[in-house]
C-alpha cells in the first residue's frame, strides 16, 4: 500500500512547491520590474535635481500611449511641448521618453554630451537593430556605426566634388520631359528622380529604381510609431507572427530586401574596371581602414552590400517629400512662386540651372529652406538614446532615457516670428532675426536644424540640398504651378495639413496644374528628351 502512495505524494508536492517557487520569482521579477519602472526617472536622493515635468502616466507601465494618434504621433508632442515650455518627458511602452524643443539643452546634449548622447534604442519592429551592422541611421554607438559613418562622409563628400557625376541634371531633365508627358503624375516623378539618382550613384544604373523606391518606402513605414505595434508596444515582439500581423511584413520586407541589396551588389562589382562609373559598390570595395592600407574597411562583405543599400535607401523618402512639399508651397503662394522665377530668368537666362548658378538665387534657396522651416519633414526628429545620467537647468536626464529633439516645436520656437506663416523672406530680408550674410552663401538648408546635430548629424545635407535646388529651380524656370480648378472654375486650394503618417514624410497626393509656361519653354523641354537619345543615358 505505502508502495504506491509515497511517491505520488512526494511528486504532487514537489509540484506545488515548484509552483509556488515560480508565483514568488514572478512575484519578485514583476515587483523589481514595477518598482525599477516607478523610480526609473526619479533624481538621485540628495542630488538637489528635479524630476522632469511632463504629463503623468495614466496607465501604468503603458504611459500615455493613448495619447497618441499612432498616424500623427507629433501633434500630441508639440502640444505637450507648448504646454511644459519645450521640456518634458513622458513614459511611453515602459520606457522614459524626453521631448526637447529648447536649442541651447538639444545643443549642450548632442554636441557638448556627444558621448553620451549619441547611441540609439533598439526598435520594437527591428529588435537588437542597433547591436548589428545592418541599417546605419539605426545603429548604436558601435565600431560598425563609426566605419559606415565614414563610408558615408567619403562618398556623399566625393560625388559632391564630382557633381554627383551630372546625374541631378540629367534626371532633373527627364523629370521635365515627363511631366510634360504626364503632369499629374508629379508625385510619382518626384520620388523617381529621387530613386533613379540613388540608384545610379549606389550601382551606376537606374534599372533598380522602381524595387529601391519601394522598399525605402516600406523600410521608413516600419520604423516608426505608425507601423508595427510593436514599435509601441516592444514587448509585443514576443508573440508569434500569427497573434502580431505587423511583424510578418517586415520579416517579407528585409528578405526582399537583402536578395535585391545582394544581387545589385554582385552585378556592380563585377563592371568595376570594365568602364563603368564610380559607384557606392566600387567606392565599398576600394574603401580602407584609417592607416591601415591593406585593411579593407568593413568587417566582411555583407556589411559593405548593407552600407550600400542604406546610402541608397536614406536619399530616396527624404528628398522627394521636400519636393512634393515645395510644389504645395508655390501653388498655395504664387506671388513667392513668381518672384522666384523672376531670379531663375536673371541669372540663368538660356542655360539649364545647375549647381554653379547656386550663388546667384538666394531667393530659390530661401524658397527651398522655408518649406523645411514651415512644415517638418522630420517633425519628431530621430531620437537618440541616454547613455548615463545628465542634467541640465537643475532638470534630471536619467540613463536609458530616449531623446527627442521635436522638429516640429523647434521650426515654431520664438526665434521665428509668426512661424505659422510661409515666409521665405525670414532668410532674405536684412531685418528678420533669422536672415544670414552673405546672400551668396545663405540661406542655406545644411546646417537647419531638422537635419539633427552632434556625432548623428545627417551626413546627406549636402546632397539633399543640390537635388532640391536643381529640380525645384528648373521646375519653375520651364513650368507654371497652379491649383486644380472645380467645375465652377474656382481654385482648389491643397491643404497643407494633409500629410503622410511616416516619421519622415511629406505632403499627402494633391492636385494641381503644372504647365509649361510657353510654346518656347515646352520646346525647350521637348529637345531634352532628343539629349537623352543622343547620350544613351535615359535609363
Ligand atoms: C532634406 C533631406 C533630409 C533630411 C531632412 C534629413 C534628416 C536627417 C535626420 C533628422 C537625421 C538624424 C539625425 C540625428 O540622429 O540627430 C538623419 C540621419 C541620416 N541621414 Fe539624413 N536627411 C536628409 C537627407 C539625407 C540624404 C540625401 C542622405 C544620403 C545621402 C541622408 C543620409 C542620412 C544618414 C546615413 C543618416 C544616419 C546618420 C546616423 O545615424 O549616424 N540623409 N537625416
Amino acid at each position: 500500500m505505502f508502495e504506491g502512495y509515497l511517491p505520488i505524494d512526494i511528486e504532487r508536492y514537489s509540484k506545488s512547491f515548484a509552483l509556488s517557487v515560480g508565483i514568488i520569482a514572478l512575484l519578485l521579477f514583476l515587483s523589481y520590474h514595477s518598482i525599477k519602472y516607478l523610480i526609473s526617472d526619479l533624481p538621485p536622493l540628495g542630488s538637489g535635481l528635479k524630476r522632469l515635468p511632463g504629463p503623468t502616466s495614466t496607465l501604468p507601465y503603458l504611459g500615455r500611449v493613448h495619447d497618441l494618434d499612432r498616424m500623427r504621433p507629433w501633434k500630441a508632442m508639440k502640444t505637450f511641448s507648448d504646454r511644459y515650455g519645450g521640456l518634458f518627458s513622458c513614459t511611453l511602452g515602459g520606457d522614459t521618453h524626453i521631448w526637447i524643443a529648447r536649442d541651447h539643452i538639444a545643443q549642450d546634449l548632442l554636441c557638448k554630451h556627444s558621448s553620451i548622447a549619441s547611441a540609439r534604442a533598439d526598435l520594437g519592429a527591428y529588435p537588437e537593430v542597433t547591436k548589428g551592422f545592418r541599417y546605419l541611421p539605426l545603429l548604436g554607438y558601435t565600431e560598425h556605426l563609426v566605419r559606415q559613418r565614414r563610408f558615408a562622409h567619403l562618398v556623399t563628400t566625393r560625388d559632391l566634388s564630382r557633381s554627383f557625376e551630372g546625374y541631378m541634371a540629367l534626371e532633373a531633365k527627364r523629370f521635365l520631359v515627363e511631366l510634360i508627358d504626364s503632369p499629374q503624375s508629379f508625385f510619382d516623378l518626384a520620388y523617381m528622380y529621387c530613386g533613379r539618382i540613388s540608384s545610379r550613384l549606389a550601382y551606376g544604373t537606374d534599372t533598380p529604381s522602381a524595387a529601391l523606391i519601394k522598399n525605402a518606402l516600406e523600410f521608413i513605414h516600419q520604423i516608426g510609431p505608425s507601423g508595427p505595434a510593436t514599435n509601441l508596444l516592444p514587448v509585443l515582439r514576443f508573440l508569434p507572427e500569427w497573434i502580431i500581423p505587423g511583424k510578418r511584413p517586415v520579416r517579407l520586407r528585409q528578405e526582399a530586401e537583402e536578395t535585391l541589396w545582394k544581387t545589385l551588389f554582385e552585378e556592380t562589382r563585377k563592371q568595376i574596371g570594365v568602364e563603368s562609373p564610380p559607384t557606392y559598390v566600387s567606392a565599398s570595395v576600394e574603401s580602407r581602414e584609417h592607416n591601415k592600407d591593406d585593411k579593407f574597411l568593413f568587417e566582411n562583405e555583407m556589411e559593405a552590400v548593407y552600407a550600400v543599400g542604406m546610402m541608397c535607401t536614406v536619399a530616396i523618402v527624404t528628398i522627394a517629400g521636400p519636393i512634393t512639399l515645395f510644389i504645395l508651397a508655390m501653388v498655395l503662394h504664387p506671388d513667392w512662386q513668381e518672384k522666384v522665377r523672376a531670379e531663375i530668368d536673371q541669372v540663368t537666362a538660356d542655360e539649364f540651372l545647375d549647381l554653379e548658378h547656386s550663388s546667384q538665387l538666394p531667393t530659390l534657396r530661401g524658397a527651398i529652406k522655408e518649406c523645411l522651416r514651415w512644415k517638418s519633414t522630420v517633425p519628431l526628429g530621430v531620437p537618440h538614446v541616454l547613455g548615463e545620467d545628465y542634467s541640465y537647468d537643475g532638470y534630471h536626464f536619467p540613463k536609458n532615457a530616449i531623446i527627442h529633439v521635436l522638429d516640429i516645436a523647434m521650426s515654431r520656437d520664438s526665434r521665428y516670428v509668426d512661424p505659422d506663416v510661409y515666409n521665405p523672406d525670414r532668410w532674405l530680408d536684412e531685418q528678420s532675426p533669422n536672415y544670414k550674410s552673405p546672400l551668396t552663401e545663405h540661406p542655406r538648408l545644411k546646417g537647419h536644424h531638422i537635419f539633427g546635430r552632434g556625432k548623428r548629424m545627417c551626413p546627406g545635407q549636402d546632397m539633399a540640398e543640390a537635388e532640391l535646388l536643381v529640380l525645384c529651380g528648373n521646375l519653375l524656370k520651364f513650368f507654371v504651378i497652379k491649383p486644380a480648378l472645380d467645375g465652377m472654375g474656382e481654385p482648389i486650394w491643397p491643404d497643407p495639413e494633409r500629410w503622410t503618417v511616416d516619421v519622415i514624410g511629406g505632403p499627402l497626393p494633391f492636385d494641381c496644374e503644372i504647365k509649361p509656361r510657353s510654346e518656347a519653354k515646352q520646346q525647350a523641354v521637348m529637345n531634352m528628351r532628343a539629349e537623352f537619345k543622343k547620350t544613351n543615358l535615359s535609363g
